[in-house]
């Protein structure tokens, strides 16, 4: 499971970027400052880095140029296509947060950008234990995505979508599933993770995630 929301990046591959950029509307407060964001993912990593969900790899050139060798797992082959094409020297698997090869080095650092939230937080669980298991010592995760302080903010979010006519961001934001933060905190915290968030735009929180 989590990977039921796969078909929408096979189709959104193409256009992807243009979405990250500002280009879409329903999508442009939910990527403000996408760059900043994945720069403070990138600047918070250490070592060698296991990134999930690479998408059209923005984050990956981010990690390749400060010098870290980087494993990316990306179920979609779509994705996949792009990132070879811009970064042929990248090393992008098939896989996914619960299913994925071993890193053919050590992990230091787990990053992740708007992507954890295509897990139900029964999954989140796992796959956060899974992460203890695949650090080195010390390790930690990094991650960048949409969360929310409390039921009734994410309903508004939803509200303001509808009457601005985002449709398919209300929908997305109905559908896919986007934590609160005191779940984030919970998990973190029982699988043995000392846990900060930051808030990077009206959606975005940045989580560290030291493992004790
Ligand atoms: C919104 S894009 C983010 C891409 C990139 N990280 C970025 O910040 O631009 C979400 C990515 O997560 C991937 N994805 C979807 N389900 C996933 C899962 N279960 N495990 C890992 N990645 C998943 C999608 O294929 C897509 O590439």
């Amino acid at each position: 499971m989590g990977r039921e929301f796969l078909d929408i990046f096979e189709e959104w591959a193409e256009e992807y970027d243009n979405s990250v950029t500002g280009q879409d509307p329903q999508y442009k407060e939910v990527f403000r400052d996408y760059d900043i964001i994945l720069d403070e993912v990138s600047a918070n990593s250490i070592g060698s880095v296991l990134e999930f969900g690479v998408g059209t790899g923005n984050l990956t050139v981010k990690l390749l140029e400060r010098g870290h060798h980087v494993f990316g797992v990306e179920p979609s082959a779509a994705m996949r296509e792009i990132t070879s094409e811009k970064l042929p020297e990248a090393d992008v698997v098939d896989g996914d947060f619960l299913h994925y090869p071993n890193p053919p080095f050590p992990i230091h650092t787990i990053v992740s950008t708007y992507a954890f939230h295509h897990l139900t937080d029964a999954e989140k669980n796992q796959a956060i234990r899974k992460f203890s298991e695949t650090l080195a010592p010390n390790g930690k995760v990094v991650f960048a995505d949409t969360m929310f302080e409390t039921e009734i903010a994410k309903q508004q979010k939803i509200d303001e979508a509808l009457a601005l006519g985002f449709h398919d961001l209300a929908d997305d934001l109905k559908r896919e599933y986007y934590p609160l933060i005191g779940t984030m905190e919970e998990l973190f915290k029982q699988n043995n993770f000392d846990i900060s968030f930051k808030q990077m735009n009206d959606f975005v929180w940045l989580i560290i995630a030291n493992y004790k």
